[in-house]
């Protein structure tokens, strides 16, 4: 669950009340999520999400995220605008807290997607890069390929206490990354962390894209790579699903073609990205109580996903004939 924060119904009232949305009707906490406390918020005008900004946030990048996805919206990017409060502010504190209101957008986040729903979302991530080229915000990624090697570095012996096997793994793959990382593709401002939990479908369409908490300046096809890593497998990353990774691709690339230099680069920046959320699971695991009320997410499940694209050289991101 993800509802850190109680809220009585008088401190949301008087929250509300900030804002030009009409009258609170009902809040409910929302269970899904993990960083953050979320409440889907109704007034007698429409519906809105409030978000408690409980961990992992800066307050100094809530700027940068919050006018980001005014940036998008204006664009036409399917992102929720930020509802700011009567004088202005993107955000308020309560309780000590930061809060921020946004727009509430329809859609159900799927957990086995379809092709049909892959060439879609490739299709939103490519127009969301180019909207966001003139994002005039700046946030550095700060989990890039040093920063997984020391987020490593920190699990230290206990590493093999997840799995016998993931320091050999992370030792044999990390060197290679830090090395032959680029430093010169098209950079934009990326999600960084599309995951199908993250994406809200109305069937076939992408009716919202939100969780932009990770949103930073860095290459657009690492973003790819992140995003066919989340997308295009079973949940415990043991088995490539070709058709719904070849359809991202495709929903990508028909919205902004990838140049010679992101395509020769996608195999090393996709087991980048594996090794990212290896890297970060790898910490939240070793950092969360079992018995917290957090569910951790399995490192190996990257960990399997980092082996086969190893293994699978350019194939996943050659171009269909
Ligand atoms: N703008 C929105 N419109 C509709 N539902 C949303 C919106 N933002 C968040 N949600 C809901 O809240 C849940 C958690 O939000 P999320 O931003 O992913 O939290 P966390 O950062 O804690 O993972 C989502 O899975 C979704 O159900
Ligand atoms: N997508 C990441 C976890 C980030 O959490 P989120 O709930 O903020 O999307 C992963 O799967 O490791």
């Amino acid at each position: 669950m993800a509802v850190y924060t109680h809220l009585g119904a008088e401190d949301l009232a008087d929250l509300i009340a900030h804002y030009d949305v009409g009258n609170l009707v009902s809040a409910k906490g929302i269970a899904e999520g993990v960083s953050n406390s979320n409440w889907l918020i109704e007034t007698d005008r429409a519906r809105y999400i409030l978000t408690m900004y409980e961990r992992r946030i800066e307050l100094d990048d809530l700027p940068f995220f919050l006018g980001l996805l005014d940036h998008l919206s204006a664009a036409g990017c399917p992102v929720p605008r930020t509802i700011h409060d009567r004088e202005g502010r993107a955000w308020r504190i309560l309780d000590g807290k930061a809060i921020a209101l946004i727009e509430f957008l329809p859609g159900v986040s799927v957990d086995r997607p379809t092709p049909g729903q892959a060439y879609a979302v490739g299709a939103a991530l490519a127009e969301l890069h180019r909207a966001s080229a003139d994002y005039p915000g700046s946030r550095a990624n700060d989990l890039r390929p040093r920063d997984w090697q020391s987020l490593l570095d920190r699990c230290g012996g206990d590493l093999g206490s997840i799995d016998p096997h993931l320091p050999a793994l992370t030792a044999r793959h990390m060197p290679d990354l830090l090395e032959q990382w680029p430093n010169d593709l098209p950079e934009t401002v990326i999600h960084a962390d599309l995951f199908p939990d993250n994406v809200l479908m109305l069937g076939d369409r992408v009716g919202g894209l939100i969780d932009f908490y990770f949103a930073c300046r860095d290459f657009a096809a690492y973003d790819v790579a992140v995003t066919h890593a989340a997308w295009s497998f079973d949940k415990a990353g043991s088995r490539y699903r070709e058709d719904v990774g070849s359809a991202l691709m495709a929903g990508y690339e028909r919205a902004r073609p990838l140049s010679s230099a992101e395509r020769a680069a996608l195999p090393l920046l996709a087991r980048g990205a594996a090794m990212r959320f290896v890297a970060t699971r790898a910490f939240d695991w070793l950092d969360t109580p079992e018995d917290a009320l957090v569910t951790r997410k399995d490192p190996m499940d990257f960990a399997r996903r980092l082996e086969f694209y190893a293994e699978a050289g350019d194939a996943p991101f050659a171009p269909k004939a």
